[in-house]
């Protein structure tokens, strides 16, 4: 093969109809303010151009073509045109088709052996196929997110739809580049959740980003451009997964003198850490006291008009999907996007999301609108986020004697997703995708209450809130070098073992008398456990 081996990580594809109107300092032809806004965007650091012209007829879709070519010529960087592959063979560029296209391996039949070939694909069956044909040089992945910019837009597929393209292109050659609304505000999301579990070990990312609007409509399309590029070069992740860098493994001594040393610093209260709840009806009075008793502060609120300007307050978002509704659903992915957007860490605690499809359907687009940190749920729940069904669950509980392997279901699922998956049951599995700990404290009377696994989750971001007051306490040292998904880990085994520890402490006491006197009592051992009690009582085993 003869075709040149090309940069696709800024792939600009081009919309004259989204230019804005020429500045004041542009003096050339006013019909070239086209090429001059492209040549800025070359300048500022665009790697592919593609013309797409969807409204011209073929002599004006030529004569665009040709004279972006030209400027593109001048900077060194491919020309692909959508579409027409005349256009494509007459001017010795290459080409890109959709699906409902000339078909990918007659086009390639007339292109010249040194032109590339880009196939549009939004499922996973559709990327088979162009790795069975092997004509392609690339897929662009798309629609990622909504977009304005496209008519007869096919289905949105998120992060996590591109993402199982990925996994389907696995280690081929083919690159991969994503279109749809990207842009800067969206750009760490796709980054930190499309990467694809390889099985030989190591992850699929993309090659590239595709944008229209992104460049075609800025005012100043170098900065447009230099600073998408930049974006991907840095490979600039939401902060909770950076898969290149290196983590050293914590064991469990570690995590549990990590969970010792976060309740301390909760105890000594100098600050309240800020936990902003969205969650369910029925915990929601349970899971405010049961923050307040861990020496940290709950905020309960739906509403999507604060939840931006909460974002800038507190110290981690938890979001309970238990009694969801279309409005709450909307509120949680505004909050999820403002909390990624300040660096805030996020648990989400998806109830019953095996029990409907419109729980799937909210859970799946509530992890495409964010980067959640710590899922955290019981086997029914994870088992239907992993789309098993070894485990089967009814309504918001889990049935049945658990996984056979739950290590490796929550490690898979983890390494997946790229977060900590915590899985609470009799014994609790967490795990960051690499390593697995289970923490084998609690009580049966955890059984008998309502929502004890929505107040396990409630406890998990009291502990990574606690991570904001490393600047100002001996934390600083605590989690000096330790990365957010170290944090992550040692939050959900923190949250848990703490839960478990208060609940084997309210079992204990001879007032408890049934359900309802341990709900009390469990809520009061919350409020009194110690720094102590944790180290005595925390029972965490590697796996
Ligand atoms: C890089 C890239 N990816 C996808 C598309 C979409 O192509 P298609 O499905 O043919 O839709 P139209 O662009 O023709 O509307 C693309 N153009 N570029
Ligand atoms: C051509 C195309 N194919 C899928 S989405 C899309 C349009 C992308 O435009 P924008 O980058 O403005 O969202």
């Amino acid at each position: 093969m003869s075709r040149p081996r090309i940069d696709y990580s800024l792939y600009y594809v081009t919309g004259r109809s989204l230019l804005p109107p020429a500045p004041t300092s542009y003096t050339g032809p006013p019909g070239d303010w086209y090429l001059a806004h492209l040549e800025q965007a070359l300048a500022g650091g665009v790697t592919v151009v593609q013309v797409r012209e969807k409204d011209v007829d073929g002599g004006e879709f030529y004569e665009v073509a040709r004279r972006s070519k030209e400027v593109c010529d001048r900077y060194n960087v491919p020309l692909f045109v959508n579409d027409r592959l005349d256009i494509a063979c007459l001017l010795k560029c290459h080409l890109h088709v959709g699906q409902s296209d000339l078909p990918a391996r007659l086009a390639r039949q007339l292109l010249g052996p040194d032109a590339l070939l880009g196939v549009s694909v939004n499922t996973v069956d559709e990327m088979r196929l162009v790795l069975d044909e092997g004509v392609a040089d690339y897929v662009g992945i798309g629609p990622c997110f909504g977009t304005q910019t496209k008519k007869n837009l096919n289905p949105i597929m998120g992060p996590r739809g591109v993402r199982a393209i990925l996994e389907v292109l696995g280690d081929s050659e083919v690159k991969a580049v994503v279109i749809g609304g990207i842009t800067p505000s969206t750009i760490p999301n796709v980054l930190a959740q499309t990467p694809a579990p390889l099985a030989s070990g190591g992850y699929r990312h993309l090659d590239g980003l595709a944008v229209v609007s992104s460049i075609s409509a800025a005012h100043d399309p170098f900065t447009a451009a230099t600073e998408l590029r930049a974006l991907f070069l840095g490979r600039k992740m939401l902060p909770s997964w950076n898969l290149n860098a290196s983590t050293a493994a914590l064991d469990e001594q570690q995590l549990v003198r990590n969970a010792v040393d976060m309740l301390k610093l909760l105890r000594e209260g100098a600050h309240k850490p800020l936990v902003h709840h969205i969650t369910n009806q029925v915990v929601m009075n349970d899971t405010a006291n049961l923050t307040l008793a861990f020496g940290a502060s709950p905020i309960m609120s739906s509403s999507p008009d604060e939840a931006p300007h909460l974002s800038t307050l507190i110290s981690c978002l938890l979001l309970n999907l238990g009694t969801i509704t279309e409005q709450q659903i909307a509120s949680q992915k505004i909050a999820g996007e403002a909390a990624n957007r300040n660096q805030k860490p996020v648990v989400f605690d998806p109830v019953g999301v095996g029990a409907t499809e419109y729980r799937k359907k909210s859970a799946s687009d509530l992890l495409n609108a964010c980067h959640v940190s710590i899922i955290k749920g019981n086997a029914g729940e994870v088992g239907a986020l992993a789309g098993l069904s070894e485990v089967q669950a009814r309504g918001v509980d889990s049935v049945g004697a658990g996984f056979k392997d739950p290590a490796s279901v929550v490690r898979t699922l983890a390494a997946r997703e790229k977060l900590v998956v915590a899985m609470s049951g009799k014994v609790d599995y967490v795990s960051d995708g690499r390593d697995v700990f289970a923490i084998e404290n609690g009580s049966e009377w955890q059984e008998s209450i309502t929502g004890s696994g929505c107040m396990a989750s409630a406890c998990v971001p009291c502990f990574p809130a606690s991570l904001s007051l490393s600047l100002c306490s001996t934390a600083v040292a605590l989690f000096a070098g330790l990365r957010h998904e170290s944090g992550s880990l040692s939050a959900a085994v923190a949250g848990l073992v703490a839960i478990n520890v208060a609940a084997e402490l309210a079992a204990e006491r001879a007032d408890v008398q049934g359900p309802n006197t341990f709900r009390a009592a469990l809520i009061d051992e919350c409020f009194r456990i110690t720094p102590d009690d944790l180290a005595r009582r925390a029972k965490v085993k590697k796996l």
